[in-house]
């Protein structure tokens, strides 16, 4: 098994508490996502201005951009608390009932990872975000009794990162719905900045960029390596962190320049040194970089297609030109992608960056 990587690994839980610290708690703060917080902003005044509690809001994304960050803004900019659950710690609908009637009136709730409730609690939060009510059943077979309960006025916050998972019913009874995409470099910079000055960094603006352009477009990605950087530094005694100790430091930790860590650059030797660029089929380029194919395909692949470096055409992985010259290798003759409008290109761009396609099944 590959060990934690810093791009792909979860935080301790004294990493947690920096990253905490570091959230944005106002709208103004949050950085980039310019659509979700123009439209979200306009939706949270005009609850204010109707003396409301805001409508339910889902949330669609990848890991790490800001989900959880933008709920809590909700409840701040709404002057609520903020109850946190997710979709896995909802096993039962008792579980929801539970959360439900314990809540106060303009409540945010927000659930993480909505897709994953079991089916009867998705069942009752119909209900419960309709009309502000549930069926609470009390015993069982013949006998049981459905006893309706009403619940105080409350904003759902839901997050996930697969939107095309939710059920229409569900996501019909949100009034708003954001989908965050991957930040900008510049967008990132931001963060960084705002990041530093809390940690009491001093970093060049040269520095910003070289730890923006390794975060592969995610806040939190880029929080984390800038406390690695900020280590490296303290270590080293560098009172500056520019361009060059930024990149020192995210070298030593194997996150190269255009952000790839340890398993991601060798899938791509692989593909390119021992299988000539492929094609090559999941679970053989898995078996070549001594992993399981779940992880290569969960951990390192969507990054590396979104990036261009990698395609998935029905005959299996390839890499593109852009991978033979990120790795400084000339790309062979034969190579798949040599060739414009081979049909290995051709077919790489059905299953490309954004394909929903299961890459498993074109094994
Ligand atoms: N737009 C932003 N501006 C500034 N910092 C941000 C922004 N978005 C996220 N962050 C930072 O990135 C970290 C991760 O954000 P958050 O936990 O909200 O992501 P998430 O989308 O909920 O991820 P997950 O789904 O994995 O829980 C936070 O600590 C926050 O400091």
């Amino acid at each position: 098994m590959a060990e934690p990587s810093l791009v792909a690994s979860q935080e301790e839980p004294e990493e947690r508490a920096v990253e905490a610290a570091l959230r944005p708690k106002f709208l103004d703060e949050f950085v980039g996502q310019a659509r979700v917080r123009r439209q979200l902003s306009l939706v949270l005044e005009a609850s204010r201005l109707r003396g409301r509690t805001a409508d339910h809001v889902l949330l669609s994304g990848p890991p790490g951009l800001g989900k959880t960050t933008l709920a809590m803004i909700i409840a701040g900019e709404m002057n609520a608390p903020l109850r946190i659950s997710s979709g896995p710690a909802i096993q039962h609908a008792g579980d929801l009932a539970a959360i439900l009637s314990s809540l106060s009136e303009g409540e945010v709730l927000f659930l993480d990872e909505i897709h994953r409730m079991s089916r009867p609690a998705e069942e009752m939060l119909y209900m419960a975000m309709e009309d502000f009510r549930v069926d609470i059943v009390v015993g069982k077979g013949a006998g049981a009794t459905a006893i309706p309960l009403d619940l105080p006025p409350f904003t759902l916050v839901g997050a996930t990162t697969r939107a095309g998972l939710l059920p229409g019913p569900l996501r019909d009874r949100f009034g708003f719905t954001g989908h965050l995409e991957f930040y900008s470099v510049e967008e990132l910079e931001l963060v960084l900045r705002r990041s530093a000055a809390l940690l009491d960094l001093r970093v060049t603006s040269a520095g910003f960029t070289e730890v923006a352009g390794r975060s592969r477009g995610t806040p939190r990605i880029a929080n984390r390596l800038l406390r690695r950087v900020r280590d490296w530094a303290l270590v080293h005694g560098t009172e500056q962190i520019d361009a060059r100790a930024a990149g020192a430091a995210l070298d030593m930790y194997e996150v190269d320049a255009r952000g790839l860590d340890r398993l991601d650059r060798s899938v791509l030797i692989a593909l390119t040194t021992k299988f000539g660029g492929g094609p090559v089929g999941l679970s053989t380029l898995a078996i070549a970089v001594g992993e399981e194919p779940e992880t290569v395909e969960t951990v390192a692949e969507p990054y590396l297609v979104r990036e261009g470096l990698m395609g998935r055409t029905p005959r299996g992985r390839i890499a593109t030109p852009l991978a033979f010259s990120h790795l400084g290798l000339a790309v062979p003759p034969d190579a798949p992608f040599a060739a414009a409008g081979s049909e290995f290109a051709e077919s790489a761009t059905l299953f490309g960056p954004g394909s929903d396609e299961d890459a498993g099944s074109l094994d």
